[in-house]
């Protein structure tokens, strides 16, 4: 796959260098590029904004510099990605369907935002444009937004996990539940233990015992998952929890 960012910071996403997504990166898993959206201005300035029409604070990115960029970058087949904060919320589910992509592109927007004729016009051309938000809340800039998204999607490519079974959704396992608590050695610290159905070597209570601190923690802390959750896939158990 590959990845390219196009930002005005982009030593932001020299991170990208480290760990899971460098070492990707270095046994060619990930083809990942980072550029300089001034690159593709023109003035002395290296101008990428300019004041809003219809007035209001702040500046808007300017659409004929990213689309001088973007018709250099995207190549046929590509998705463009916006990080924003008004866009759909970025899910596994988009990190799944990222993952089968040939080529990400992600536009890091700053100030106010990027001209929104830029994906007016690709979306126009038959690009597939999603505009993304990691969250309800405001960022700097999409930088951060697309390190996030880029780790989300990078490490559901083949051969970048070593144990593919750990790729299993952790926090939001496959029966959309969050995870249960976890617990490791030693058995005994700050004077508290481990619950003693973990010791028992008895699978089907252990297992049991996972689903049902999922069920709870689920229900205290996301009761919109527990609204999603599709009914046929709890048992009596479940059900009188
Ligand atoms: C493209 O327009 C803008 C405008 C303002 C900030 C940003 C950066 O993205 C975020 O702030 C964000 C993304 N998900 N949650 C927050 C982009």
């Amino acid at each position: 796959m590959r990845v390219d960012v196009v930002s005005i910071f982009p030593d932001y996403l020299s991170v990208l260098d480290l760990s899971l997504v460098g070492k990707a990166r270095q046994r060619g898993l990930l083809d990942l590029r980072v550029h300089d959206l001034r690159g593709w201005t023109t003035d002395r300035h290296r101008t990428v904004d300019d004041t809003p029409f219809g007035g209001g604070a702040g500046m808007v990115m300017r659409p004929d510099v990213w689309g001088t960029a973007l018709d250099e970058v995207l190549e046929p087949g590509a998705r463009l990605i916006l990080p924003t904060p008004s866009g759909e919320v970025f899910t596994q589910r988009h990190a799944e369907s990222l993952a089968s992509a040939d080529q990400l592109v992600f536009a890091c927007g700053r100030y106010e935002g990027i001209d929104a004729r830029v994906a007016e016009h690709y979306r126009d051309a038959g690009v597939t444009v999603h505009e993304l938000s990691i969250g309800d809340y405001v960022l700097n800039g999409g930088e951060v937004a697309s390190l996030v998204m880029i780790e989300a999607v990078a490490r559901l490519i083949p051969g970048m996990v070593g144990n593919p079974d750990s790729l299993v959704e952790e926090s939001h396992g496959a029966a959309g539940l969050l995870e249960y608590p976890v617990y490791t050695k030693p058995p005994s610290w700050a004077d508290l233990e481990i619950p003693e159905v973990l010791l028992s070597g008895h699978h089907a209570k252990i297992e049991r015992w996972r689903r049902d601190r999922a069920l709870e923690r689920t229900a205290q802390l996301r009761p919109d998952m527990i609204a999603a959750l599709d009914v046929a896939s709890l048992d009596k158990h479940d059900l009188a929890l």
